[in-house]
């Protein structure tokens, strides 16, 4: 029953265009939104079924179907309307007034002939909205007509003042006119003037002869010479004024231009200005239709309520009991009759035809929400029944904890927030550094005593907290080191790119490796704040130096990932962290070695004796020479130093003089054998700096390193690293498998694993869903791309290969964005190029949550970096199953390796290569990638298999960088003996 109304309502919403009579049941409505918000959280096998069905809820949902009138009515159930109205390919009805004319035109039939159906009221309703609603179209058109009127009289007033200017330039082409004519009658007198002149000086002579006598040889006062004097000065005037004439001339013709190009205006504009005077009468012609219109819309509601009236006399009668079948026949009979006279034959046969048209539309109506009420109702219990696992899984795991002697595995946080506390205890003076070391040594152990004392004292007052640990210091020898990163950036609260990654996934593994390891950051104001969850300024505040003075630096603790990291807040008038972003700002040079230098004050202030200082980059390259040139000397001396340069594109060259700001002996810096640049003397050079001064120096993969030994790779540093080539070694990333896993990631649509690959599938047709991608061709590739748009990263061959993808008959989503302005506007016209592509989207912005969907979508990724450090993206794909398509160079090369290269293992062969950075390098590795895609999809699923199950955590790297530590550490150790 509820079904059938809401049928009935949803065809006269459509036909009619006017306010709906009726609502739809709340019950339906609900429905409607609960199968939304059950189809996002469907698990991934109610997913799998429901994409085999074709569901309604695919049906295009057109937002364009309600009438003017009705669209301050919205509600649920207009969207529910909408759907079942698009699905029967009803006409939409527009508040534009000539389409009202036709939409009533069409509506007239229906009106008469449904006033016979079972519900006469409604109709009549819709039949005086009709009306109105062609009222409002008279008023529009009226409105158009002022409108119409008013743009003339502005053309008129335009063209009258055209009119006064053209008047005003033919004035002064006249006057002009004359003045030419004066001017070539001057020109005449010249000419004569000059005939004159000439024939004077040509007499001149046998008049100097026979008056030689008279007045002497040469006399420049003889009346003749000023004659001629006069005659020159009076020719020169009139060349000056010709030429003035010329000018005046050069003028005239301009304004003959303009005038013309004004007739010119003038005469479109005249055009125009008739064009709209046909559209006025077109309009009037149209008002006047409207008109009759009306009139015979008001003659059909007369009809309409005469039979009306005659009808509810009519049921009245049928309707009362006690009449006997002669009064209800008579009845009958004259309703008969007076139908017979009120309406006309056709009519009546139309109202059948209609009849039954509405009736077949409220038949599949009906079924529909048959069907779509099945198909909720199944949803509903299959979730129930998810719930249901859900919450016995939940039970489970909570028993299992329970029974679990669940001390033995804290995690991280737990650890790392004990020694935050420690240390904030003894930046506020409360504990002395030698109890703070004890303390910081059992943390670090993860000692079963100082893990009871924190949980036993927990709700305890700070004070009582002090005086419990106090209690628990004793020195004890310990086996891990105490390695300190300072760096710039740090995953995910601070990332701008791979470095962010390294810095917290090196630092976990080092940790799950059992060494105390802290993070010292900047702290942005762009960071994000969410991903420390217990961050809180400490009650200390630690000077540091910076051009001649202190500054005071508020410190700020938190836990990251499980690690505990310090940010420092520096209290500079120039605000150095508070910019809206990480870097590229004017004075960045000065930004960093701020923070280097306030990072180790604080490392000093607060007495840590750290074994491993680890800092990265350029950003933190101040380090090293600031530790070995005033900490050492300070008593700061514990530690080793190690830098890491992440690329050697960017070294932080800076004017020599810079360096003083942070204290650095530019005299002593300045020179080539420790932070002078290479190339240009005047400057000093950071990354040398720091490769000079360290003990450690690393870069991010072994084959980066040896290309970075190289003239062409080094960029002007080769010299520095081949004489440094002792402490240099090139490690290769690792990635973060926890922060990287599509068996547990949040932010895909349905987690999945090598070994059971069905949820990969649904990520790309959620991927092709979220981006509007064709569905059409299932099996077609998706490649991934995701990525920094700067040189390195070869974006040339990235532009080149979205249009191949496309070519090869793929499907390709670029993530990237770019600190380029001429890239960023290049991707930017691509990406408008291809907005409305059914294959590929461009996706120009940073979007951590996108990227990982885009690798668990994509069936390939492109990485055709000019150079590249050690990349990262290459893993991350791997990892997701997503076969890599990469150049042969740095970090690509130690971990990207051809299925068709016999010199490689097979279980190795893992992706496809080329070497040479242009088209037809990057074409033939697509190729092969197709062929190999479309041609072997067993094959294909196998090498994706391997892919997913290939080991790039950081737990192997990071016990390279650990024995580095190591053996750095018991040297010194050892020299400190001798
Ligand atoms: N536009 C983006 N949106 C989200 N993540 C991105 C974007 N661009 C790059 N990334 C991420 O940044 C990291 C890139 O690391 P890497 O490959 O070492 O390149 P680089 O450090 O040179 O930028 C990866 O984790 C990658 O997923």
């Amino acid at each position: 029953m509820a079904s059938g109304a809401c049928s009935l309502v949803f065809a006269r919403g459509v036909s009619w265009g006017i306010p709906r009579a009726v609502r739809v049941p709340i019950a339906c409505r609900s429905l409607a939104v609960f199968c939304k918000m059950r189809h996002r959280h469907l698990s991934s096998q109610q997913k799998r079924q429901q994409s085999k069905r074709a569901s309604w809820e695919q049906l295009p949902v057109n937002t364009n179907t309600q009438s003017h009138s009705d669209s301050n009515e919205e509600d649920s159930s207009a969207d529910f309307s909408n759907v079942v109205q698009k699905t029967d390919g009803e006409s939409e009805v527009n508040s534009q007034p000539d389409v009202a004319v036709s939409s009533i035109e069409e509506s007239n039939i229906v009106i008469e002939n449904e006033a016979r159906v079972e519900h006469p009221s409604i109709h009549l309703e819709d039949l005086i909205a009709l009306i109105r609603n062609a009222e409002k179209n008279i008023l529009l058109l009226n409105q158009a007509r002022v409108h119409a009127l008013e743009e003339i009289d502005k053309i008129l007033s335009d063209k009258a003042a055209l009119q006064a200017e053209i008047n005003f330039l033919e004035m002064k082409l006249a006057e002009t006119d004359a003045r030419i004519k004066l001017a070539a009658q001057e020109k005449i007198n010249v000419e004569l003037l000059g005939d004159q002149f000439e024939k004077l000086k040509f007499e001149m002579p046998a008049r100097d002869s026979i008056e030689e006598g008279k007045y002497g040889a040469f006399d420049c006062k003889s009346p003749l010479v000023l004659e001629l004097n006069a005659l020159g000065a009076e020719n020169i005037l009139l060349k000056d004024d010709i030429q003035t004439l010329r000018l005046k001339l050069s003028d005239i013709n301009e304004i003959e231009k303009r005038v013309s190009s004004l007739e010119n205006e003038y005469s479109l504009l005249d055009s125009s200005l008739m064009e709209l005077q046909s559209q006025l009468t077109n309009a009037q012609v149209d008002f006047s239709k409207l008109d009759s219109l009306q009139h015979e819309c008001r003659a059909l509601s007369d009809k309409v309520e005469n039979l009306q009236a005659l009808f509810n006399r009519a049921s009245k009668g049928l309707n009362v009991p006690s009449l006997d079948l002669q009064q209800y026949d008579e009845l009958q009979k004259k309703v008969n009759k007076l139908e017979a006279a009120m309406t006309e034959k056709f009519l009546y046969e139309k109202f059948h035809h209609y009849e039954g048209i509405l009736q077949q539309k409220i038949e599949s109506f009906e079924e529909r929400l048959q069907v779509i009420y099945e198909e909720t109702h199944s949803e509903i219990l299959l979730f129930q029944e998810s719930v249901k696992q859900f919450g016995d899984k939940i039970i489970e795991e909570s028993e299992k904890k329970l029974e679990e002697p669940s001390l033995e595995n804290l995690p991280w946080e737990f650890w790392s927030r004990l020694l935050v506390l420690i240390d904030s205890w003894l930046l506020e003076k409360k504990i002395s550094p030698s109890d703070a070391k004890s303390l910081r040594e059992l943390t670090w152990k993860k000692d079963a005593r100082i893990r009871d004392t924190y949980l036993a004292c927990m709700s305890k007052s700070d004070h009582e907290k002090l005086a419990t640990f106090l209690k628990l210091t004793s020195s004890r020898a310990s086996k891990g080191m105490h390695i300190i990163h300072i760096a710039a950036e740090m995953a995910p609260v601070a990332k701008v790119g791979g470095l962010g990654d390294v810095v917290s996934g090196l630092g976990k593994a080092l940790q799950r490796k059992e060494h105390l390891v802290e993070v010292i950051l900047p702290k942005y104001d762009c960071m994000q704040y969410d991903h420390v969850p217990d961050l809180k300024a400490l009650d200390v505040v630690i000077e540091s130096y910076f051009d001649g003075r202190l500054f005071k630096n508020k410190i700020w603790a938190g836990t990251v990932e499980g690690l505990p990291v310090y940010f420092i807040e520096p209290h500079h008038p120039a605000k150095f962290f508070w910019r809206g972003k990480y870097y590229g700002e004017h004075d960045d040079f000065k930004r960093f070695s701020f923070f280097s230098r306030a990072a180790l004050e604080l490392l000093y202030q607060s007495g840590k004796r750290p074994d491993i200082i680890h800092c990265h980059d350029w950003q933190t390259a101040f380090v090293a020479p600031l530790y070995w040139d005033i900490y050492a000397t300070k008593g700061l001396n514990s530690a080793r130093i190690c830098f890491t340069c992440h690329n050697f594109e960017h070294q932080g060259t800076a004017p020599a003089s810079e360096l003083a700001s942070c204290g650095l002996d530019v005299h002593q810096m300045n020179r080539p054998d420790r932070m002078q640049d290479n190339s240009a003397h005047d400057k000093v050079n950071t990354v040398k700096g720091a490769i000079v001064f360290s003990n450690i120096v690393t870069t991010v993969s072994p084959t980066y390193a040896q290309e970075v030994c190289t003239a062409e790779g080094g960029r002007g540093l080769h010299q520095t690293l081949k004489s440094c080539s002792k402490k240099f070694v090139g490690i290769l990333n690792g990635i973060d498998i926890d922060a990287w896993n599509p068996s547990t990631d949040k932010y895909i649509s349905v987690q999945y694993s090598a070994d059971d690959l069905r949820g990969k599938a649904e990520n790309k047709d959620a991927i092709r869903e979220q981006l509007k991608l064709s569905w059409s061709e299932g099996s077609r590739p998706l490649v991934g791309c995701i990525t920094r748009l700067v040189p390195q990263k070869g974006v040339h061959l990235i532009r080149h290969a979205i249009y191949r993808t496309v070519e090869l008959g793929g499907q390709f989503v670029l993530l990237g964005s770019s600190p380029v302005p001429h890239i960023q506007r290049e991707f930017e016209d691509i990406a408008k190029h291809f907005q409305n592509h059914s294959h590929v989207r461009l996706l120009l912005r940073y979007d951590d949550a996108l990227s990982h969907l885009i690798y668990a979508a994509s069936d390939m990724f492109i990485i055709p970096s000019m150079f590249e450090p050690c990349g990262l993206t290459q893993m991350i794909a791997m990892r997701y199953g997503s076969v890599p398509i990469a150049r042969k160079t740095g970090g690509l090369n130690d971990s990207v390796f051809d299925v068709d290269d016999n010199m490689i293992p097979v279980q190795y062969q893992n992706g496809f290569t080329f070497v040479t950075p242009d088209e037809q390098g990057l074409n033939s590795a697509m190729e092969r990638a197709f062929q190999y895609y479309i041609k072997n999809p067993k094959s294909w699923q196998q090498l994706v298999q391997k892919d997913m199950r290939m080991d790039f955590s950081w737990d192997s790297s990071a016990s390279q960088y650990e024995e580095l530590y190591e053996k750095s550490v018991a040297r010194a150790r050892a020299a400190a003996r001798v």
